[in-house]
């Protein structure tokens, strides 16, 4: 892929590419989220999730050259999905194709979040 757009073909629960960055647990997760908070040209590119009962968050706020953090948000017509697989005992973020994509398509999934402040402050995360 480049960017955010396939240049191959995915089929239906293929890989497509790691949601990399830095796998921190829920408190340093808050506190790194309140630090940003206060620059606003930082952006939001931290994943929170569940992996075997506890809550994590993959922090890719740092620009790292991976491609996985720059893809967008669709609720209504994700073509990808997020699916935690663990290596050496570690989580990690990974999406996967939630159909068959084609090149040239916008790679997007669904960030989940669900929460009224997010959603007013956020109104793309409606679409
Ligand atoms: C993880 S980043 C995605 C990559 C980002 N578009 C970029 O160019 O670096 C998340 C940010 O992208 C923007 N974004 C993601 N999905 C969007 C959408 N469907 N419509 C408008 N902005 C969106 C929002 O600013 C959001 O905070």
């Amino acid at each position: 892929m480049v960017q955010r757009f396939a240049t191959k073909p995915f089929k239906k629960g293929d890989f497509v590419v790691e949601y990399a960055g830095d796998l921190v647990e829920l408190k340093e997760a808050k506190f790194r989220e309140e630090t940003y908070q206060k620059d606003i040209s930082c952006g939001c590119y931290m994943y929170f999730f569940s992996h075997r009962g506890k809550s994590y968050c993959i922090d890719a706020t740092r620009e790292s050259g991976k491609y996985g953090r720059l893809l967008n948000h669709s609720r209504t017509k994700p073509n990808c999905v997020t699916k935690t697989v663990e290596i050496a005992e570690k989580a990690y973020l990974i999406l996967v194709a939630a159909r068959d994509i084609a090149v040239g398509e916008e790679l997007v999934y669904d960030y989940g979040d669900r929460s009224k402040e997010a959603i007013q402050n956020n109104p793309w995360l409606k679409e």
